[in-house]
């Protein structure tokens, strides 16, 4: 999994490369600028296109001069650059790519106060002014110089992140960022992006290598790391010869009442097709022809079933989707709880620990919590920001012993040490109802099948989220039964 650094690391892998490889420090600022070129060529691809290339004075700033004449070089005909003059001091490797744009006669127009900023007619601009560097929140030039960007509406590019915007730690209210439409980042992605406030400052990212050193960078002590597709190559074990339905677990879902069957149907479909080895379902007893006509493969267990001599052959158990939060919701939760064994707990499951807060603490280690953003901030308070909501699901995954998965586009999966992996797959087209169900069964067929917790919810997070992607290669919207429907072929992909 690739590790994601904060700022000081990431100056420290600049350093450790420089120091290794035996570069200049304005070498390493040229290949961040050719690497940005590169990708600004895919979104931009017309050669005419007027460019006005905003800049500031520290290596931010650098990076846009070195763009700047990598664009010319590359055949762009209309690049212009502004230089903001705001601070007194300026890097050495933004003095250096000044120098080599004076040398090429390049035109160069200087703003030395916001008023300064000509009525820019360019068609994209690129946003090199602040980066990882800031510091405070803007205010005065910057502030004015960034809200008359912002009210051009034009198509802007930053370099490795909006002015403005921090690259980690809680975004603050009065923040204000430049919009960017595409940030072209540097090696790894900030953590900031992944929050949905990041909204307000870029509406997508990429990620470009630049050359540093990745040895160093994957050996830093970082708490964010990513799950890509690679990574779970290999920690997915294909079907064994000789293998039989008991080899893949057998797993409990207690979900649904009158109203929300449907919800447990979801997920004990979606724990069938990631191949757990039997499933059951233990739902009302109204809810049998539903079960019986619909997922034929799935068995039940009656309510009053859930005891430890029932339940003791279970090798993982869910519960939540569609379960009500009646005092008879209740009941069922008190009582799974009590067989002291790890739960992979969903939905209503978690809205009645939110109401109930002191059942949390009879949770067992190795459990699963799977909350949304609002049931997040029912169980553990409200947030104002993602950045310490994901703090406080750190705090609380190390305190409970359990892992977890806070859901959103991007969905953070907290292991027991308090680790963050951050799931980039899955797509808007997912934003229908039911999809959370899905999940839940798939953790649960994951769990059933051995994988650890912390591995099951990646696993099933990762999977999830690609299947929807997959589908959304020829759909707008993705139900959750399309997406059960697909898990079973995406899986494949995904084993050796
Ligand atoms: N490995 C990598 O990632 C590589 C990164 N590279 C590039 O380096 C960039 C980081 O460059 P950087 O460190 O020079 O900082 P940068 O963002 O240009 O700003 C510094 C200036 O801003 C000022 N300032 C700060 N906050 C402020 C505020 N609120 N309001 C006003 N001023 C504020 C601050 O002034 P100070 O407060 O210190 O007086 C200082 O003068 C990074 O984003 C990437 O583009 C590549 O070139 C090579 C490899
Ligand atoms: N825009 C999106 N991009 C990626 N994943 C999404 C998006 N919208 C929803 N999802 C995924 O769908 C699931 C929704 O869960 P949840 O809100 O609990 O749904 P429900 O309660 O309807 O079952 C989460 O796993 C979430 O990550």
């Amino acid at each position: 999994m690739k590790n994601l650094l904060n700022q000081k690391q990431m100056r420290s892998a600049d350093a450790f490369t420089i120091k290794n490889k035996e570069i200049l420090s304005v070498d390493l600022m040229e290949s961040a600028s050719r690497a940005f070129v590169k990708a600004f060529l895919q979104e931009v691809p017309e050669k005419a296109t007027s460019i006005a290339i905003l800049c500031g004075k520290g290596n931010n700033g650098g990076d846009g001069l070195a763009i700047a004449r990598i664009l010319k070089d590359s055949g762009y005909s209309g690049v212009s650059v502004y230089l903001v003059n705001f601070s007194a001091k300026e890097t050495e490797e933004y003095t250096i790519n000044l120098k080599r744009l004076e040398d090429l006669w390049f035109p160069l127009t200087a703003v030395n106060t916001a008023a300064d900023l000509p009525d820019l007619k360019e068609k994209v601009i690129i946003d090199a002014i602040l980066g990882s560097g800031l510091n405070a929140v803007l205010e005065g030039p910057y502030l004015q110089l960034v809200e008359s960007v912002n009210a051009l509406n034009r198509q802007v590019i930053a370099v490795d992140v909006p002015t403005g915007f921090p690259a980690e730690g809680p975004l603050k209210k009065e923040g204000v960022y430049l919009k960017a439409d595409l940030v072209i980042c540097f090696q790894r992605p900030k953590i900031n992006f992944f929050f949905p406030e990041s909204v307000q400052a870029l509406k997508r990212f990429t990620v470009v290598p630049i050359g540093l050193d990745e040895e160093f960078i994957q050996n830093c002590d970082s708490p964010y790391r990513l799950i890509e597709g690679p990574d779970l190559t290999g920690l997915v074990k294909p079907r064994a010869p000789f293998s039989h339905k008991g080899t893949y677990g057998h797993a409990l879902i207690v979900a649904g009442q009158q109203q929300t069957m449907g919800a447990a149907l979801l997920s004990a479909h979606a724990c069938l097709h990631a191949g757990a080895g039997l499933t059951t379902l233990s739902i009302p007893e109204s809810g049998l022809t539903a079960l019986n006509t619909r997922l034929p493969e799935v068995m039940y267990l009656d309510r009053a079933d859930l005891i430890p001599e029932k339940t003791n052959k279970f090798s993982a158990i869910a519960a939540g989707p569609g379960l009500g939060t009646a005092e008879g919701s209740i009941a069922i939760l008190q009582g799974l709880l009590k067989l002291k064994v790890p739960l992979i707990l969903d939905a209503d499951a978690l809205n009645m620990m939110g109401d109930k807060p002191e059942l949390l603490k009879q949770l067992s280690s190795g459990s699963v919590l799977t909350p949304h953003m609002k049931e997040f901030d029912h169980l553990f308070g409200d947030h104002d920001s993602w950045w310490e909501r994901l703090e406080t699901a750190r705090e609380k995954a190390l305190e409970l012993g359990c892992v977890i998965v806070l859901k959103n586009q991007y969905t953070f999966i907290i292991d027991l040490t308090g680790k963050v992996t951050v799931n980039t797959t899955g797509n808007a087209g997912m934003a229908q109802g039911g999809m959370g169900d899905v999940l839940t069964g798939l953790i649960a067929s994951f769990a059933a099948q051995g994988y650890t917790a912390n591995e099951a919810a990646c696993i099933a997070c990762y999977l999830h989220g690609k299947a929807g992607d997959e589908l959304a290669e020829t759909q707008v919207s993705i139900s959750a039964s399309d997406l059960t429907g697909r898990v079973s072929k995406t899986l494949k992909g995904l084993i050796k």
